[in-house]
This record gives C-alpha cells, sequence and structure tokens, in this order.
C-alpha cells in the first residue's frame, strides 16, 4: 500500500518528495506530526541509535529491518524509504534483504555499489564493487520484488563517482535502471552543474537527491533541488544534527547549572501525546479494559 503510493507521488512530474531522516520512535513521530508525505529511514542515524557506532557497515539486516518496521508500522499511509546499503551481502542476503524490507512495510529501499564493509559515502576512499557485482545486486532486488508480488520501489545508488568519474557512475545507474530499478541516486555530487546533468542524462527516471550537511555536495534547498531536477530529496541528519546539538547543549547545561535546560516544560503527559498517548487510551476504552477510563 505504502509503496503504491509512493509510485503514485511519483507518477506525477511536478513533484518533489521531501523526506526528512529518522531512525526511531521519536523521531518518525516528529516528522509524521509535521504532515511530511513520506520518511527516510537513514542507515547512519539507525547505526548511532541503535548501536552508538558510525555509519562504516556494523549494522545489520536485523537491526535495520526491525527499526523499519516499527516506523512503517507508525502511519502505513506514508511511505518510509529505507536505507538497505549493500543489501548486507551476496545476491543471496539481497534476496532476503529485499524480502524483510517488503514484510517490514517498507515503500522503498536503495542499495549501493560499495564493498560490504561500507562507509558514509560522504567519507573518503570508499571501496567500490565491480559493476557486474553491483548489477548482480540489482538484479536480486528484482527478482525478490517480483517473486513476491511487490510492487516496492527499488532506488539503486551508486558511490562510484568519487573514484570514476561522472560517466562511469552515470553508466552503472542506467544499466541498474535498465535491469529494473525505479530510481536513481548518484552519491557524492559534487556540483549544482553535476546535479542538472545527471537528472537530464538520467530522465526520464526519477533522481534523488541526497542533503547531507557539511557533506561533499552542495547544500541545496527544496526549491533549488527540484530547479535541478531532482524528484525526490532525503535529509539525514534532519533529526540527527539538532539532537547532537540540543542535547550535547543540555548536557553541558546540567553538568555546569544542576538542573535541565528546559525545566518548567511540557511534562511527561505532553511528551506522550508525540508517541500516541491519544490512540493507545483509545484502544484500552475499545477493548473494555478501561485502565485510564479516569485519565492518565
Ligand atoms: C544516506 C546515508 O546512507 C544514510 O545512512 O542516511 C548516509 C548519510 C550520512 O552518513 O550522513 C550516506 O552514506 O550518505
Amino acid at each position: 500500500m505504502a509503496a503504491s503510493r509512493l509510485r503514485q507521488i511519483l507518477a506525477d512530474q511536478g513533484t518533489m518528495v521531501v523526506c526528512p531522516g529518522v531512525y526511531d520512535g521519536l523521531t518518525a513521530r516528529i516528522a509524521l506530526a509535521s504532515g511530511y508525505e513520506a520518511l527516510y529511514m537513514t542507515g547512519a542515524g539507525t547505526t548511532a541509535s541503535r548501536l552508538g557506532q558510525p555509519d562504516l557497515g556494523v549494522v545489520t539486516l536485523p537491526e535495520m529491518r526491525e527499526t523499519a518496521s516499527m516506523i512503517a508500522g507508525l502511519d502505513k499511509s506514508i511511505p518510509l524509504i529505507a536505507d538497505a546499503d549493500t543489501g548486507f551481502g551476496g545476491s543471496l542476503m539481497v534476496h532476503r534483504t529485499v524480502i524483510e524490507y517488503i514484510r517490514a512495510g517498507v515503500a522503498a529501499l536503495h542499495l549501493e555499489d560499495q564493498a560490504t564493509s561500507k562507509r558514509c559515502g560522504h567519507l573518503l576512499h570508499k571501496q567500490l564493487v565491480t559493476k557486474d557485482e553491483f548489477l548482480s545486486r540489482i538484479k536480486a532486488a528484482v527478482n525478490a520484488r517480483q517473486s513476491s508480488g511487490s510492487d516496492i520501489v527499488l532506488i539503486a545508488r551508486t558511490d562510484s563517482l568519487a573514484t570514476l568519474g561522472y560517466d562511469q557512475a552515470v553508466s552503472r545507474l542506467k544499466a541498474a535502471i535498465n535491469l529494473g530499478a525505479d530510481v536513481a541516486f548518484l552519491e557524492g555530487i559534487s556540483s549544482k552543474e553535476q546535479a542538472r546533468r545527471a537528472c537530464e542524462d538520467l530522465s526520464p527516471t526519477p533522481v534523488l537527491f541526497n542533503a547531507v550537511t557539511g557533506g561533499v555536495s552542495p547544500e541545496l534547498s527544496v526549491e533549488e533541488a527540484k530547479a535541478l531536477g531532482f524528484r525526490l530529496m532525503i535529509f539525514p541528519g534532519f533529526a540527527l544534527e539538532p539532537v547532537h546539538k540540543a542535547v550535547s547543549e543540555a548536557a553541558r547545561h546540567l553538568k555546569e547549572n544542576g538542573r535541565l535546560v528546559m525545566s518548567g516544560a511540557g511534562g511527561p503527559k505532553d511528551f506522550f501525546n508525540i508517541v500516541g498517548l491519544k490512540d493507545a487510551l483509545a484502544i484500552d476504552a475499545a477493548s473494555g479494559e478501561n485502565l485510564f477510563q479516569q485519565g492518565v
């Protein structure tokens, strides 16, 4: 259902799908409450929040699938685009990853051509697999989609721009599209001119822009990215950066002042409203258990 919804949105050539990067229930709830039409589950964020580790290929399929399933289930009408890194292994693992993401209710996933020991696309010295190996990953994903009768959107990502250059990177994406990938993701675009050219060269396939603050790509607003020809935009740092900044400040403040920076703020009930308090009370009342009849 969410995949068809995403396909519907993408079918309208004039739209840009703006996807805030989320990585847990709270960040997803905040983005959902703000009315975005799609969400992005960042692998970097999931790795940091679940494992306390950097985005260096240490997160595994079960961890990613579990987070994706929880987020996708919060509001099934809002498509979730999820990071699937390298597919977590060879063709058999890619197949399994796609099936697991479909079961989790994910609407779209991206698969890349980095070696399994991968790193964030905006770091240096990335190792690639060959074009043939990348295409086997894509083919395995397309076959998994077909065999399961799903319409999950497959996003082909190449990290080859930095080492192989523009022509080879775009040729990898075109070959992936020929095999059945629906969206192209050229990681690490280095200028607006290159961005415009990629959108033109890959047209009519929708192209995704990865807006990493402080990364190797130019900082573009949604309007600017749209004008360059992009159709989807992910913001992996949407929540990660504010959380990093705000919580560091809160930690410093508590240490120095012996009180919380937000003292006097809303209270638990206010907070629980963000994470579905109303729905929980309604479930209880409808079951007749009435644990919360007198309120909470
Ligand atoms: C998009 C990305 O794969 C992610 O995990 O969100 C990362 C972003 C990041 O590490 O900031 C990427 O490789 O670009």
